[in-house]
């Protein structure tokens, strides 16, 4: 193997202002509607606001960044789908067909499709971010699915490639034929949550598929008990079970908190991105926008453990950043609301009757 470059240091991630809490939160409580009235909009321009870190926040260039690789697990059986179809959507979403292209082009994000370790040669057009030259990770239920070399050389590839990038959001998609048995472990590892209760079925497994999943990931439990052990290290975690594309998208995620750049996340994989991203650096969370909670069972619950709210509840279970896109236009409305909106005072309202 090559030897890879050493890991840049974590960079500071901003906490949430108090005071500008309170600010804001004055200020959408003065506008023209019944107090609270706007609902989860109204918790949305607040967060909006502190991670810009501005009472008036705007958004620009929004980047959808798709990160995509092929797990050993799936050679397990552990997904309804075969592992070839990673590549091949990997060109389906480079040539404008996938649901992720579609939003992507109707809602003006630019979109990047990373190659982070696809088992098949590397397409031309995707954005080569591979730690390992061919193959996707290695097989955790019997090894680790990587050394921490390399989830430290993914994590330094997706900050990277946030550096220099224009505007102040990152939507995560991610495209990986067995990736939500990847989450599953890494939500088990870093949130202590019994390992059935973070299983779902993915792309469609019925009941046998089901728990035969559950089976694998029990012995991908064992077969790397560092991973698990009271204290582990969020490296050992990381490198056990692994996702080269959930990996490169925790680094893009750990960036964009720190640049205050709004991250919305999309489903259960990319949460794995962030809950990874957290572990490794505290606050990553508070820049983070759930764009909505998908019909993989755990994945309600894992946001939960972050102090997320998801925006949309549409029984969603794609992946590929379509949740990101589909709810992307209600941040901008968000901030029109808290920027256009007259108060009470300017607009000559009367108030609530005492
Ligand atoms: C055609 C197709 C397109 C997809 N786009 C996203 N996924 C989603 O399904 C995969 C995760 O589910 P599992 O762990 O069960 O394999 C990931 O690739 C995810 O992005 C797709 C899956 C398929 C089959
Ligand atoms: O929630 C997700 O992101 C998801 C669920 C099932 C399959 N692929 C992705």
């Amino acid at each position: 193997m090559p030897s890879l470059p050493p890991f840049p240091a974590l960079p500071p991630v901003p906490q949430p202002d108090p005071d500008l809490a309170a600010r804001v939160q004055h200020r959408l409580n003065r506008k023209t509607k019944p107090q609270g009235a706007l609902g989860a909009i109204e918790a949305l321009a607040l967060r909006l606001a502190l991670i810009q870190g501005h009472e008036a926040p705007r958004l620009h260039a929004p980047q959808l960044l798709v990160c995509a690789a092929d797990h050993g697990l799936s050679r397990q059986g552990t997904s309804a789908y075969p592992r070839e179809v990673t590549a091949q959507m990997v060109a389906n979403m480079l040539q404008g067909g996938a649901a992720v292209s579609v939003l992507a082009r109707q809602h003006g994000l630019a979109l990047t499709v990373a190659d982070c370790g696809v088992d098949a040669p590397p397409h031309p057009e995707a954005t080569p971010m591979r730690v390992r030259a061919a193959g996707g990770t290695d097989d955790a239920s019997l090894v680790p699915a990587m050394t921490e070399a390399e989830a430290q050389a993914c994590l330094a590839r997706g900050m990277a490639w946030l550096e220099g990038r224009p505007g102040n959001a990152l939507l995560l998609g991610e495209m990986g034929i067995g990736n939500t048995a990847s989450a599953s472990l890494l939500m088990h590892a870093l949130t202590g949550t019994p390992l059935v209760d973070c299983v779902g079925r993915g792309t469609g497994l019925d009941d046998a598929g089901l728990a035969h999943k559950r089976a694998v990931l029990a012995r991908a439990v064992a077969a790397n008990p560092g991973a698990t052990a009271p204290g582990a290290s969020p490296w050992a975690v990381a490198a056990a079970f692994g996702g080269f594309e959930i990996l490169t998208l925790a680094g893009a995620a750990l960036a964009a908190a720190a640049q205050r750049r709004v991250i919305v996340v999309d489903g259960f994989i990319t949460t794995a991105a962030v809950a990874l991203a957290e572990a490794l650096c505290p606050g990553v969370r508070h820049a983070c926008v759930a764009a909505h909670a998908s019909a993989e069972a755990a994945h309600r619950a894992w946001l939960g453990h972050l102090g997320l709210a998801p925006l949309l509840q549409l029984d969603l279970r794609l992946g590929e950043g379509s949740g990101a896109a589909l709810a992307w236009p209600l941040l901008p409305a968000a901030c029109a609301l808290l920027n256009e909106m007259a108060s009470f005072d300017s607009a000559g309202v009367s108030e609530r009757a005492a």
